[in-house]
């Protein structure tokens, strides 16, 4: 078998196993992208960085369907994207839960597992990055905090940047 005939199998088990197609996921990235727009927390460092959504919501379906779906649409580099945004565990906890949410009211529940499980690998592994890029490394089950006046904060919530259990 090749390697493109084990990638489709693979696709073809996850939708039948979860019911993610296409279509799910346009639905999954429009209503996350809607609530984050709306966040105080997180709301800002998008709109800081993107003018023209409609791109940015093709290319985020074309990554949940290489995430969630191994179909290997999605061609960039999330890591470089993220590593000069000013943002900490505060900013993961809270986009977290948003896509949490969302993906709980758009999908159905094996669905909704199977995307959460991939989004929280993900944003760990962005976490770790950005950390590291701050001389950070993380141990297991560490968090990365910045000091608040780097960090995008709609207020002042304290804390120094340090690693917090
Ligand atoms: C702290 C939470 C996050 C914030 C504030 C954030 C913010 C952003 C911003 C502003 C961009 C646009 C960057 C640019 O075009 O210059 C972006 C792109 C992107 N984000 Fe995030 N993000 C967060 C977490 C995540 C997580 C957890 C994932 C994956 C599960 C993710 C996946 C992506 C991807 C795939 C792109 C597109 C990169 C590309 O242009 O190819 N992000 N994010």
């Amino acid at each position: 078998m090749t390697a493109e005939e084990r990638r489709a199998r693979i696709t073809a088990e996850i939708v039948e196993r979860t019911g993610i197609d296409e279509a799910m996921i346009a639905r999954l990235v429009q209503a996350f992208y809607a609530k984050v727009r709306q966040d105080a927390l997180l709301g800002p460092v998008f709109d800081e960085r993107i003018a023209d959504w409609d791109p940015h919501l093709r290319r985020m379906c074309a990554f949940w369907s290489s995430v969630a779906l191994m179909s290997g649409r999605y061609h960039g580099q999330p890591m470089e994207k993220h590593l000069p945004l000013p943002v900490d565990s505060r900013h993961f906890d809270r986009w977290l839960t948003l896509f949490e949410e969302t993906a709980h009211d758009v999908c159905p529940p094996t669905a909704a597992a199977h995307f959460i499980e991939c989004a929280r690998r993900v944003a760990q592994s962005l976490e770790l990055g950005i950390a590291g890029q701050h001389g950070i490394h993380l141990m297991k089950g560490e968090r990365f905090r910045r000091p608040d006046h780097d960090v995008f904060l709609p207020h002042d919530t304290g804390g120094e940047m340090e690693r917090t259990a």
